[in-house]
């Protein structure tokens, strides 16, 4: 009988470092063979834990995981080694022994809901602009007005009843009617077009009348960056998101040193943000995408969520959200800063910081998906298409 496919069910979970001697052999006739192969639990050659992909690893077209979903199941590259991924139950309690937390929680409907974010963001019939909220947005800079627009849009878009931008002066004239629906509230720059540190001031006062103060997107870098955002971080009363430039000058000004914030805190690095503020390259940041987030949210005290394929969510006690939504047309500039926007809706409209975190990542997958779905390529999404898509 012609041989089909392969069972891979060499090493599981219990398994440190690569591969050696007569599995690391297996595998790779296993993947020369070109046969379709399905894995027992997890590939051989995957961490179960991070989604490392040691070398060699099995390439499965399905996996089958057992009982529970493993982490390394989640983030890439070992959501690719594993192919289309199925859990089973086979006779193992559904439920964790006592004392033994899950890795992690995937951002299904369900668990929003169970979260207390409703992924339906159902209007209550009688209300009106003062129920969902004022978002501040305190970005853009004058090469970067865009990632402002596309922040706010992305607020409105999120439901929140209002949206004010605080914009350097300058940027003022050409965006005049850009998003009519938005407030523009132009501050002193001396005709550059950039931010300095006094212009903190005004944002704080601009935020007494509003709900949430979003943060970073195309602020770009200036002298007195530093005591800018430390006066911001240390007088919002207010839920803050921390995004960009901002997460660029948190980390260039030491802000571990800084007192903790009583207020909600949310900050939505990419990998290359998060190398940043951790010290961590890059890749290193990529290889425990969950063990950084989580670390470093429990670490400083603030909702963290980590970008890019399978963005994870770290909440300040400890746990951990994946979302599985989005697309890779999503690998495009300012779907990040349209992020921003969505999260500072949410919380305008009263989610707390991981609520709105992990509804915001989700629906801004859902939205990239739509998006996506609309374009003859993909590959020619534009965050405006998100959006739109919202
Ligand atoms: N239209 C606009 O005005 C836009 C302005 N933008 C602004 O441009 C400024 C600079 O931000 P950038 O993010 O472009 O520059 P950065 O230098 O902060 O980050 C880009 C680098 O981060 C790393 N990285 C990012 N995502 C990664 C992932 N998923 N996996 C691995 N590595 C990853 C890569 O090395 C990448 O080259 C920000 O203020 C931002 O808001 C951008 O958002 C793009 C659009
Ligand atoms: N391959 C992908 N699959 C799913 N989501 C993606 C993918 N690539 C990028 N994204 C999402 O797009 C956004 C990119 O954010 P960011 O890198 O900050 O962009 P920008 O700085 O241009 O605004 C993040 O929310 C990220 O999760």
């Amino acid at each position: 009988m012609p041989v089909t496919g392969l069972v891979d069910a060499l090493l599981g979970t219990g398994t440190t470092g690569a591969p050696r001697g007569v599995y690391a052999s297996l595998i790779r006739e296993a993947n020369a063979s070109g046969l379709p192969i399905v894995a027992a639990d997890l590939p051989s050659g995957l961490d179960a834990d991070t989604g490392a992909v040691h070398d060699p690893c099995i390439r499965a077209r399905v996996t089958v995981s057992l009982a529970f979903l493993k982490a390394g199941l989640t983030q890439y590259p070992g959501a690719r080694a594993a192919g289309d991924v199925v859990v089973r139950y086979i006779g193992i309690p559904r439920t964790l022994p006592p004392g033994m937390k899950p890795a992690g929680t995937v951002l299904t409907e369900a668990a929003l809901s169970e979260l207390g974010a409703d992924p339906g963001r159902r209007r209550e019939p009688d209300g009106h602009k003062g129920t969902y909220g004022h978002v501040l947005l305190a970005a853009g800079s004058l090469p970067m007005s865009g990632a402002g627009l596309l922040a706010a849009k992305a607020a409105l878009r999120a439901g929140c009843g209002l949206a004010t931008w605080a914009l350097p002066a300058a940027l003022l004239p050409p965006l005049l009617g850009a998003v009519p629906e938005l407030m523009l509230a132009p501050v002193a720059d001396g005709g550059s077009g950039a931010w300095n540190p006094a212009a903190a001031n005004e944002v704080l006062r601009l935020l007494e009348a509003r709900d949430v103060l979003a943060v970073g997107p195309g602020l770009g870098r200036f002298p007195g960056e530093g005591a800018y955002l430390r006066a911001l971080w240390e007088g919002a009363a207010r839920p803050l998101v921390v995004d960009a430039d901002a997460l660029n000058i948190l980390a260039a000004s030491g802000f571990a040193a800084w007192p903790r914030r009583e207020a909600a805190t949310v900050l939505t690095p990419h990998p290359g943000e998060m190398a940043r503020l951790t010290g961590l390259t890059t890749a290193e940041v990529q290889r425990d995408r969950l063990g950084v987030a989580r670390g470093f949210a429990a670490e400083h005290g603030v909702t963290l969520v980590l970008k890019g394929a399978r963005t994870i969510v770290a909440a300040p006690d400890g746990r951990v959200f994946v979302n599985v939504t989005g697309h890779p047309g999503m690998a495009t500039g300012g779907t990040g800063d349209c992020l921003t926007g969505i999260i500072a809706g949410l919380l305008a409209q009263g989610l707390d910081a991981v609520q709105a975190a992990a509804l915001g990542v989700y629906l801004h997958g859902r939205a990239g998906e739509r998006a996506a779905a609309l374009r003859a390529n993909p590959a020619s999404m534009l965050t405006g298409d998100i959006l739109d898509a919202l």
